[in-house]
């Protein structure tokens, strides 16, 4: 039996390695003007993406709710040698606007090659309050707008063989407290874009889907949701946006830019879930929850 075992565990090894060694090497040409679409790229991770591609000689588009912060965003990335950098502002609550991030590309670049789908609506980090209608309006922004963006791009992206980046979470893989409309919409996102992807191979759509499971990063948002609570340090932004974007270009299916710690989780998910569940709570400090009023 142990036997057994352990030819078990070395084949599985074995698969591992080859199906994700992975020998691309990613060149930051592969973006040379290239046609980019960048949500939430107003602060944050995406901000941080909209840069790598500028500096890559992209043609940029960017989008989110604040003007004054996309225009300084705009500014940065001609700095940094965007191939050309346009800025579209509008609430993804909002299909119509969903869609028309997507017509603008369309009018400005003639084409789309990669759509990078980053955006989050603001959620607390506390205990789930019962309240279902925040996770309905969660589910729209998160994605539903996601979704929407994608079928608009799609016959774009087909004409360029073009990648979709889906910038998700470890807590849209594994199960995480104090994040329940969070998580419910993160692992919404797993569901529809990995059934796309098998559909794009039966239909032999040459379009990647990459989706990206990150955990805590040191977003100014994430930080001052989170610090005090979650034990693991974050991770820096501008690292991560890059991991983003190589995998993108590379065309991988996901993208892990993990703490150390925490791609155990995903090789025990599925094997010994009390046993992830107790490193989970190991992972939180609630005494420093703030008490819900
Ligand atoms: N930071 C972290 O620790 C982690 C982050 N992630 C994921 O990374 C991605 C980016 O996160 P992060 O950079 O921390 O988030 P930020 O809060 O820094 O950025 C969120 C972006 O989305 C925009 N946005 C917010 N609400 C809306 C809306 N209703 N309509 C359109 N745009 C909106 C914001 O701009 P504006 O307010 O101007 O609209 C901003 O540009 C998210 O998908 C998140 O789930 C995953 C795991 C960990
Ligand atoms: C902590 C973690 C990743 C995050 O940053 C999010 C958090 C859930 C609530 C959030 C809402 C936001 O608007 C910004 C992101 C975040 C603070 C997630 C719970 C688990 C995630 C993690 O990285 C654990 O390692």
């Amino acid at each position: 039996m142990a036997i057994i075992k352990v030819i078990v565990a070395f084949t599985g090894i074995c698969l591992a390695f080859y199906f994700y060694s992975g020998t691309d090497v990613f060149e930051d040409d592969m973006l040379k003007g290239k046609k980019v679409i960048v949500t939430g790229a107003s602060s944050g991770i995406g901000e941080q993406m909209a840069y790598h591609v500028a500096r890559m000689g992209s043609h940029v588009l960017v989008t989110a709710r604040t003007v004054d912060k996309l225009e300084k965003v705009v500014a940065q990335c001609k700095q940094l040698g965007a191939a050309s950098v346009h800025y579209i502002a509008g609430n993804m609550n909002n299909m119509t606007f969903a869609k028309q991030v997507v017509h603008e590309a369309e009018k400005i670049f003639g084409g789309l090659d990669m759509l990078i789908l980053n955006h989050i609506g603001w959620t607390y980090f506390n205990y789930f309050d019962g309240n279902v209608d925040h996770i309905r309006d969660l589910l729209e922004i998160n994605v539903l707008s996601y979704a929407t963006m994608t079928v608009a791009a799609l016959p774009m992206l087909k004409k360029s063989n073009g990648n979709i980046v889906v910038v998700s979470s470890i807590a849209g893989k594994v199960p995480s407290p104090l994040s329940v409309p969070y998580s419910t919409t993160k692992f919404a996102l797993d569901g529809f874009f990995s059934s796309l992807r098998i559909e794009f191979v039966q239909q032999k759509i040459d379009v990647s889907i990459t989706l990206c499971v990150i955990s805590y990063i040191d977003t100014d948002s994430a930080v001052k949701s989170v610090s005090g609570v979650i034990t693991q340090p974050p991770a820096p932004k501008k690292e991560c946006a890059l991991e983003i974007i190589k995998g993108g270009a590379l065309r991988k299916r996901e993208v892990y830019y993990l703490y150390r710690a925490a791609k155990i989780p995903l090789l025990i998910r599925d094997w010994a879930p009390e046993f992830l569940e107790y490193l989970t709570l190991k992972n939180y400090d609630v005494k420093n929850l703030p008490k819900k009023e």
